[in-house]
C-alpha cells in the first residue's frame, strides 16, 4: 500500500456499525464547521448499510446539517431503480428516508431502467459530470490545495479484495483518468454496476475500508502486507489525509496488533 492505513478494532460487528456511525457524524461535523458543507460516498454491503442504519438511531444525526451534505455512492449496481441489490435503494430504507437530506444533494448513480437504459458507460458519464459539477476541484487542483472531490469515502471489501466494484485484475483497476467507469462481467452478481474509479477514491480527504468478519481477514492481511493494488484493489483505496479501516476482531484477525 502507498499508505499504511490507521486500524482500529473493535469488538464485534455491532460495536464496529456503531463506532463507525459515530465517527462519521464528528467527521461530517468538523467539516460542515470548517468548510461549511460536506460531501461524501457511501457504500454498500452489510456491515456498510449497518452504519448508515446505526447513524439514523443515533441522536446525534440530528447535529448534521443535511441541507449543507452532498451524498454520493461508491458504487451501484446497473439494475432497474427501485430494485432490491440497489445501494441507493438501501441506503434510503437505512438511512436517507429517516433524515431530513436534500434531495438535490442526494447523488444516486443511474439505474438500468432509466434514461441510460442500457448504457452504463454513458451512465458513468454522467455520474462523473455529476461529481465535478459538485463544486468541489479534484485532480491536478487537489495537490494544489484543493478540496478534493469528497471529503470522506466509506467501503467495504470483497472477500478477494475487491473495493466499490473494482474487481481484482479488471479494467476498472487499471483506470488512472476517469473518475467513474462501467463495470461489466463481475465475478460478483450482479454483473453489471458503475463505480467510482480509485484516482476518485484517491482525491478524497479520508478512506475509510469497514469490514466484519473472517471472511476478510486474509485478504486485509495480504494488502496491508504490500499485495499490489491490480490484485488485491483494497491496496489502492487510500485518503489524502487519512487512510483507516474500522474493522470487528475477526476481519482483524491476520494483522499485526497495534494496541
Ligand atoms: O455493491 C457492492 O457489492 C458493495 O459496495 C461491495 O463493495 C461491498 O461493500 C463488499 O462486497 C462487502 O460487502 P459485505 O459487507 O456484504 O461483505
Amino acid at each position: 500500500m502507498t499508505t499504511t492505513p490507521q486500524v482500529l478494532v473493535h469488538d464485534n460487528a455491532e460495536a464496529l456499525a456503531a463506532a463507525g456511525a459515530a465517527r462519521l457524524v464528528t467527521t461530517v461535523l468538523d467539516t460542515q464547521a470548517a468548510r461549511g458543507s460536506a460531501s461524501i460516498a457511501l457504500t454498500g454491503g452489510g456491515i456498510g448499510i449497518a452504519v448508515l442504519a446505526e447513524l439514523a438511531r443515533s441522536a446525534a444525526a440530528q447535529a448534521v446539517d443535511w441541507d449543507r451534505l452532498d451524498i454520493f455512492w461508491g458504487d451501484d449496481r446497473f439494475v432497474p431503480a427501485g430494485d432490491a441489490e440497489r445501494n441507493e435503494k438501501q441506503a434510503r430504507e437505512a438511512l436517507l428516508d429517516h433524515v431530513p437530506a436534500d434531495p438535490r444533494r442526494i447523488h444516486a448513480m443511474p439505474p438500468s431502467d432509466g434514461e441510460f437504459a442500457g448504457d452504463p458507460d454513458a451512465a458513468a458519464e454522467w455520474y462523473e459530470r455529476r461529481i465535478r459539477g459538485h463544486g468541489r476541484t479534484g485532480g491536478a487542483e487537489t495537490a494544489r490545495g484543493g478540496t478534493g472531490w469528497f471529503d470522506v469515502v466509506l467501503l467495504g471489501v470483497g472477500g478477494e479484495g475487491h473495493v466499490a466494484s473494482i474487481f481484482p485484475e479488471s479494467p476498472a483497476v487499471r483506470e488512472t483518468e476517469r473518475l467513474v467507469v462501467a463495470v461489466r462481467d463481475c465475478p460478483k452478481p450482479p454483473p453489471t454496476r458503475i463505480s467510482l474509479s480509485l484516482p476518485a477514491i484517491r482525491s478524497a480527504t479520508e478512506v475509510w475500508v469497514i469490514a466484519s468478519g473472517a471472511g476478510k481477514a486474509d485478504v486485509l492481511a495480504d494488502a496491508y502486507a504490500g499485495a499490489p493494488e491490480s490484485r488485491m484493489p483494497v491496496a489502492g483505496a487510500c485518503g489524502r489525509a487519512h487512510t483507516r479501516w474500522l474493522l470487528d476482531r475477526d476481519a482483524a484477525a491476520g494483522l499485526p496488533r497495534s494496541e
